[in-house]
């Protein structure tokens, strides 16, 4: 248990009382199951924390500190923790460490570290560096893409294909992110059928995995519903991830949503760090925190501990001297 403050520790034995009595009245098991039907049995959760997370932060965040983060979230029995981006450090100055964080942090056996590659040249010093496994991201929106990664989304197709063509060269895996598939800072509401054509487009690519990014988090379940609804004709369920910002407080409602209509992969970040660069006002990603804690609650198997996740989200507010996002943490901390 570490360092984590008794208070933390109360919020433990509550979670086990929450596991033991599912508080749903006079509820008959039978009931409770055909309610909560329609859930995957296991869900991936891709922490996205140290790049998602804190590519935002202004003052810079220390190498050591990111690869500490990185181990701690690799303890907690995290499958996926995204590391890094090879982006320009001119773009986005937190990320310019790449290489040495790539370098520095323990490889558990089991669990992928992708990180972030926009073009063929951020996918050679990735490679160089050690990555086993990228992502390229895209957006739904014209104006997103231009501001994101300086390019159309046509051209950022082009760029895309060439890194994944690559990668398949040397059996790099690559996961592509699409940005802005409900709303956009620029232009707004955002058509589900274009959402689902640029999430085929990377698929027929070849990328193993679509992230479907609510980029400001202004998505509601109804939103997300017919969102999905449009992808889901284009590309197979398994083969899709959600990526909910938690901007308007829909983030747990629309994953919710999304594992009912059969998502099993969920994009999320400790202590609900974050936010992007090129989206202002957006917050940070649903808390990994507040994600465990209803799989748990609704018996979904994930493989992460809770508590170890919360103790490196502690550490990682107190690195950055800040509060957490994390409903859980915050209610944990304040027992
Ligand atoms: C995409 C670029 C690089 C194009 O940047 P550019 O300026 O258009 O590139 P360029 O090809 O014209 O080259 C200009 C300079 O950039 C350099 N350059 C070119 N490529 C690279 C590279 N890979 N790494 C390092 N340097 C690079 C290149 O060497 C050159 O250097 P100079 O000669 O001027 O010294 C730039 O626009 C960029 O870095 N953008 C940052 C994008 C970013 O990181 N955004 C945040 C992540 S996306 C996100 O958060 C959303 C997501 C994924 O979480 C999902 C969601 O929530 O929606």
């Amino acid at each position: 248990m570490g360092n984590v403050p008794t208070a933390v520790k109360h919020c433990l034995s509550y979670q086990h009382l929450l596991r033991d009595q599912t508080w749903n009245g006079d509820v008959t098991t039978s009931e409770q199951e055909s309610c909560l039907s329609g859930f995957p049995k296991y869900v991936k959760i891709v922490e996205v924390g140290p790049r998602d997370g804190l590519q935002n932060e202004k003052a810079f965040v220390p190498t050591d500190v990111k690869i500490e983060l990185i181990n701690r979230l690799s303890e907690a029995g995290l499958p996926v923790v995204e590391v890094t981006s090879f982006v320009s450090s001119k773009w986005v100055p937190q990320m310019s460490d790449h290489t040495e964080v790539l370098q520095g942090i323990k490889m558990f056996s089991g669990v992928h570290y992708p990180v972030l590659t926009p073009n063929i040249q951020g996918f050679h010093s990735a490679i160089a560096a050690g990555a086993k496994e990228v992502s390229v991201f895209g957006a739904a929106s014209e104006t997103f893409s231009e501001k994101n990664i300086n390019c159309s989304i046509e051209e950022s197709m082009g760029r895309f294909e060439e890194v994944i063509r690559s990668a398949h060269s040397i059996n790099v895996p690559v996961r592509g992110y699409v940005s802005c598939v409900i709303g956009c800072p620029y232009e707004g509401k955002i058509e589900a059928h274009k959402v689902a054509e640029v999430s085929k487009r990377l698929y027929s690519m070849g990328c193993y995995e679509i992230s479907l990014g609510d980029t400001i988090g202004v998505g509601t379940p109804g939103s997300i519903r017919k969102m999905l609804e449009a992808v889901m004709k284009e590309i197979p369920v398994h083969a899709l991830a959600v990526h909910c910002h938690d901007t308007y407080g829909q983030a747990l409602a629309n994953i919710l949503t999304s594992m009912q209509m059969g998502i099993s992969v969920v994009d999320c970040a400790v202590a609900g760090l974050g936010g992007c660069p090129y989206a202002n006002g957006a917050t940070g990603n649903v808390a990994t925190e507040d994600v465990l804690y209803m799989l748990n609650g609704l018996d979904i198997h994930t493989g992460v501990d809770l508590y170890k996740v919360m103790e490196a989200g502690h550490f990682i507010c107190s690195a950055l001297n800040k509060k957490t996002n994390s409903k859980v943490s915050l209610a944990a901390f304040s027992l």
